[in-house]
């Protein structure tokens, strides 16, 4: 199995980096000046045991990718990226290649399945840090993350397995899953605290309520839209103590949406993640005030290229408490 990593970014680095490393055919799809750092001088993962270079084949887009029988792509661009990503490997990588969605959401598997018959989905948990060019950071001091991967919309088969194999090979957790999608939505509740973390300012107490009052609608919606979901505790079980962060400084511990802003990105994936749950609210006639205040102040962040953690949780809860006049 050759691996090609669409979109080399903290998951994709991290991941790319692994499976060089473990001798796994691997390239890497990245842009910029990301690439050119890439190209010049290697891939940096850098881990809690220090920095390593790898000299990973990268390439600027899928034409320039060397396709065989045996590839297979993980998709590990913000979900907004994903249908230019689906363009580019439409036009040059084989039909049946598999695609695996190594992202955040749940929007993604449904954007391959239209374009590629094999799709499949990892549920990332894994922390990492892309804030430099050619440098990715892995967030764990331990195993770098658990990725479990299943066939989408559900069951496995002979290619998820090898998949999860090559993951293991290349030190990360990973098993297959029949219900890989019920498994992405528990992670959808976490990531419902994206937006506020790259948005608000952390003041111990008002972040963390409009944390609550988020998933809180979450789960509301969920159990409204009768979405198949693993339970908290099965999901705790899952993650055991696999994954042990590591201090890499001030922002070590700030999710991937925060890395966008911190990075002056002009978009984020807000859309897929706290959006996911305001648009089943609004399918499914469930009222998700906090998620659309959520939503809506992580745009204006990113339009209006303001530092991540800028607005001030506390008004945005006595907003929420105002009735609309
Ligand atoms: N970071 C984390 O800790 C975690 C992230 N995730 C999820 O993983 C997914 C990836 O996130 P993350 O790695 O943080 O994101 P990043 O932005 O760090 O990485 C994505 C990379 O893909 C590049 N890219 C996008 N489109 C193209 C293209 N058409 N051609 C070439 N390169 C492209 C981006 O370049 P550019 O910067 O120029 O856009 C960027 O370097 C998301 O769904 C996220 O929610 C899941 C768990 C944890
Ligand atoms: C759970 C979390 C916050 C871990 O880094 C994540 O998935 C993200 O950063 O998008």
């Amino acid at each position: 199995m050759r691996f090609v990593i669409f979109g080399a970014g903290a998951i994709g680095g991290v991941i790319g980096a692994h499976l060089f490393r473990a001798g796994i055919p691997t390239t890497v799809i990245a842009r910029g000046a990301h690439l050119e750092a890439i190209r010049g001088q290697g891939l940096v993962l850098d881990t809690a045991d220090g920095r390593h270079t790898c000299a990973v084949t990268a390439a600027a887009n899928a034409s320039e990718v060397d396709w065989t029988d045996d590839s297979v792509v993980l998709l590990c661009v913000k979900s907004q990226q994903t249908a230019a990503a689906l363009d580019d490997l439409q036009a040059h990588a084989p039909q049946a290649t598999p695609i695996v969605s190594a992202q955040n959401g749940v929007a993604n598997e449904s954007a391959i399945l239209r374009r590629f018959g094999n799709t499949y989905s990892i549920c990332v948990m894994l922390p990492a840090l892309h804030l430099e060019p050619g440098v990715v950071v892995q967030g764990s001091s331990a195993a770098p993350g658990i990725l479990d991967v299943g066939r989408f919309p559900s069951g496995s088969d002979e290619v998820a397995e090898s998949i999860s194999d090559h993951l293991r090979r290349a030190t990360f957790q990973s098993q297959t899953r029949d219900d890989i999608m019920a498994w992405k939505y528990r992670k959808l509740m976490l990531n419902l605290g994206n937006g506020i973390d790259a948005t608000f300012h952390r003041d111990g107490d008002a972040d963390l309520e409009l944390m609550r009052r988020a998933r809180d609608e979450g789960e509301a919606v969920l159990a409204a839209a009768g979405i198949d979901v693993v339970s908290t505790a099965i999901d705790k079980e899952r993650r055991g103590d696999f994954i042990v962060r590591r201090d890499t400084g001030e922002d070590s511990l700030e999710s991937s949406t925060w890395q966008s802003v911190a990075r002056g990105a002009r978009e984020s994936e807000i859309d897929y993640l706290t959006g996911e749950i305001v648009l089943l609210g609004r399918l499914h006639g469930v009222p998700t005030p906090v998620n659309e205040l959520v939503q809506a102040e992580t745009t204006r962040v990113v339009i209006e290229g303001l530092e991540p953690g800028t607005l001030d949780p506390r008004a945005a809860l006595n907003r929420l408490s105002t009735p609309a006049g």
